[in-house]
């Protein structure tokens, strides 16, 4: 058996993880197709492979235009979870935010009626294909049917400089608690960042993409490029890898999700609830939007809270949404490169 790839998993890492070879991930793998409720991405359904290990139920479901190298950080979360278990809570459930995907403002009063209580909201914005004028009615639409929420915003770095102080200056007037990933790059995020606070706006600019995308996640920090990151446990390589950042970094943390099934959300939940500190409702509300799920009673908020009760799929559910046999073959294969590449990397 290889060693574990992580020996040093930060302040809640008690032991190595054991490593399970290609034919155990394989044995233990399950593939669904699930449908969203509503776009999101750019997808109207989520491809996501479970493994049913020792020690839990856990989710590897790399967004599918990811390459192996950046899809194997979501293997190691996955293994994290599965072979050695959550780290212990110091809370018992955790705040989450509604998420409003880039849809016409028409539609938002059915996307929130997907979620039991909304006191913060996230809104896409920015998305190709749109406007600024589709943007300022979206935030204004959810701003009118919910007048005492946060909102943030999300551009997924869809902005130049220019077009994001454009865009906070006509939407920040609705109140914002901050702004996401507004521009790409961590040059731009601390640019526009600066400029944001000259100009006396008092908008915090959080970062996304330029945390879980970038090879060294403490870069945005040590530049001084935002007020907040974002952090999402599966692209980091894990929630203890993700708790070891976020002490790193200094910063405060949201944690989101990567629009996982209930079976992600819940590991979602277990880094959120060994955070020292947790200032901000977390992006896990994202399971309201989907329109199946592989848990019976399905991962989602009530009054605006998760608790961390236990999750696992109900065997009919994993039938009824199994995946066809080509893209079952499909994350087969990714599965065993992805595990292959992390024990070569061990
Ligand atoms: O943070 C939320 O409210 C929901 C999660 C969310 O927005 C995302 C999940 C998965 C992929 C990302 O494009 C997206 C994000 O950019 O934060
Ligand atoms: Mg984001």
């Amino acid at each position: 058996m290889p060693p574990a790839p992580n020996r040093s998993a930060g302040r809640t890492a008690t032991r190595p993880i054991r490593w399970p070879d290609p034919d155990e991930l394989a044995a233990r793998a399950h593939v669904v197709t699930l449908p969203l409720r509503v776009r999101f991405r750019g997808v109207a359904e989520r491809e996501v492979l479970l493994l049913d290990g020792p020690a839990g139920w856990a989710e590897f479901s790399p967004f599918l235009e990811y390459d192996d190298a950046e899809a194997s950080a979501w293997l190691r979360c996955a293994v994290e979870a599965g072979w050695d278990g959550f780290p212990a809570p110091i809370r018992s459930s955790v705040p989450v935010n509604a998420t409003v995907p880039a849809v016409t403002a028409a539609d938002v009063e059915r996307v929130l009626a997907s979620f039991d209580a909304a006191h913060t909201v996230k809104i896409k914005v920015a998305e190709r294909g749109q406007t600024l004028r589709d943007d300022v009615a979206r935030v204004a639409e959810v701003r009118r049917l919910l007048p005492d929420a946060a909102l943030r915003i999300d551009a997924n770095a869809g902005w130049t400089h220019d077009e994001a102080l454009a865009a906070l200056e006509a939407i920040g007037p609705l109140g914002l608690q901050y702004a996401e990933q507004p521009v790409a790059g961590i040059h731009g995020l601390r640019e526009l960042r600066e400029e944001v606070r000259r100009r006396g706006w008092g908008i915090p600019i959080a970062a996304d993409e330029s945390v879980r995308k970038e090879s060294d996640p403490l870069a945005v920090a040590r530049a001084g490029a935002a007020d907040l990151i974002v952090i999402k446990a599966p692209p980091l390589g894990g929630i203890r890898r993700a708790l070891r950042i976020v002490a790193e970094a200094g910063l405060p943390a949201v944690v989101s999700s990567a629009l996982d099934s209930s079976v992600g959300t819940r590991a979602g939940a277990a880094l959120a609830a060994a955070l020292p500190e947790l200032p901000y409702a977390c992006g896990l509300g994202t399971v309201s939007l989907f329109e199946a799920d592989v848990c019976r009673n399905r991962y989602e908020a009530r009054g605006g809270q998760l608790d961390l009760r236990p999750v696992a799929p109900d065997p009919e559910l994993l039938e009824r949404h199994r995946a066809g046999r080509e893209r079952r073959d499909w994350w087969l294969a990714r599965l065993r490169r992805c595990g292959e590449l992390l024990v070569k990397d061990a």
